[in-house]
């Protein structure tokens, strides 16, 4: 049995996101999960003559929703309004990101998770610490959702070079998720035909930084990416599936994941000197089954990365502590 548990299934990204999953031959059973509506959205979705058994768990059913999960993705919390950064989003995502967790260190301790809830750079350390409290942590099987920067990535790079094959070429983001922590590596744009000036890649690095406030700009309050988010959503998921469940072998997306006793991280947590960082990760049928070493930058990406750096430890910080107790100083 696989079964994949959507946490916010009835939202802007959960909606969407669970009608793609619907679409997979490899999960046997889609739970969604939402503190409203979501009985709703799963009778819709139910007459969809696909082969998976999808079931609504309300609010007081979190328990039965996690259960036997195979796979718990996690777009839970509020999006960003105009004016607001996604950290501006902690003060009321972080505790239903933490209580979630806490939901599937009981009930699904094994389960892969992946975190859509912004801030994303804070809402991995809160799970992650969740998880090692309980004592079921595995750093293999936690994933911080940063397709949408990879999909936007080759999307915006096709815009300006037509010649650029958007969908059969995978652009390697590291850092995080948010603003200046996003850093395309473009200089290993290599597709025949296609090069880019320094200038161009210049737009592009902040095109594809502040993409999402494109979104939230043009939403004018209506909230943030839903649509694009449950495409790199679904895609991720997908990956992750095909990796651990039908074996698939060489399957890389660029995730953000807690470094430390991670395979292969060595080298990112000697480059970055941080617990967490999005970089590209082999998949396997554990999850993470080799985290890929920072490739070549040229001198602008690494001056871009250590910006991200410094804004990334406040992040991680932030998220750690909300779960930790931070002795007093002395
Ligand atoms: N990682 C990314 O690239 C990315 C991209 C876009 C949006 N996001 C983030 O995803 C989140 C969701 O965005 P959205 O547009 O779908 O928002 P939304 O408001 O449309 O939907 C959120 C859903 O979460 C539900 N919810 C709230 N508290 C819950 C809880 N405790 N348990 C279960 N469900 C709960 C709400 O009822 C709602 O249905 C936001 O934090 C947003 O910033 C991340
Ligand atoms: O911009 C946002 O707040 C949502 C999301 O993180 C995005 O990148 O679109």
């Amino acid at each position: 049995m696989v079964k994949v548990v959507v946490c916010g299934a009835a939202g802007g990204i959960g909606q969407p996101l669970s009608l793609l999953l619907k679409q997979s031959d490899l999960i046997t059973h889609l739970a969604l999960y939402d503190i409203v509506n979501a009985p709703g959205v799963a009778a819709d979705l139910s007459h969809i003559n696909t082969p998976s058994k999808v079931t609504g768990h309300g609010k007081d059913s979190l328990a039965e929703a996690l259960k036997d999960a195979h796979t718990v993705v996690i777009p839970a919390g509020v999006p960003r309004k105009p004016g607001m950064t996604r950290d501006d989003l902690f003060k009321v995502n972080a505790s239903i990101v933490r209580d979630l967790a806490e939901g599937c260190a009981q009930y699904c301790p094994k389960a892969f998770i992946l975190v859509i809830s912004n801030p994303v750079n804070s809402t991995v350390p809160i799970v992650c610490e969740v998880l090692k409290k309980a004592n079921v942590f595995d750093p293999r099987r936690v994933f911080g959702v940063t397709t949408l920067d990879v999909v936007r990535s080759s999307t915006f790079v096709h815009q300006i070079k037509p010649a650029f094959v958007p969908h059969a070429n995978r652009i390697t983001v590291v850092g995080g998720h948010s603003g200046a922590t996003i850093v395309p590596i473009l200089s290993h744009i290599t597709q025949k035909g296609v090069s880019l000036t320094t200038e161009e890649i210049k737009t592009l690095t902040h095109r594809i930084q502040y993409g999402g406030d494109e979104v939230v700009k043009a939403k004018d309050g209506a909230g943030s990416a839903t649509l694009s988010m449950a495409y790199a959503g679904a895609r991720f998921t997908n990956s992750l599936l095909e990796a651990s469940v039908r074996g698939r072998k060489g399957l890389v997306e660029s995730t953000y994941v807690h470094l430390g006793g991670n395979p292969g991280a060595e080298a990112n947590i000697a480059a970055t000197g941080l617990a967490y960082f999005a970089q590209d990760v082999e998949l396997g049928p554990e999850g993470v089954a080799k985290v890929l070493a920072l490739p070549k930058l040229s001198a602008e990406e690494d001056a871009l990365v250590k910006i991200a750096l410094g804004e990334l430890k406040g992040n991680i910080a932030k998220g750690v502590s909300f779960i930790v107790d931070i002795p007093a100083k002395l």
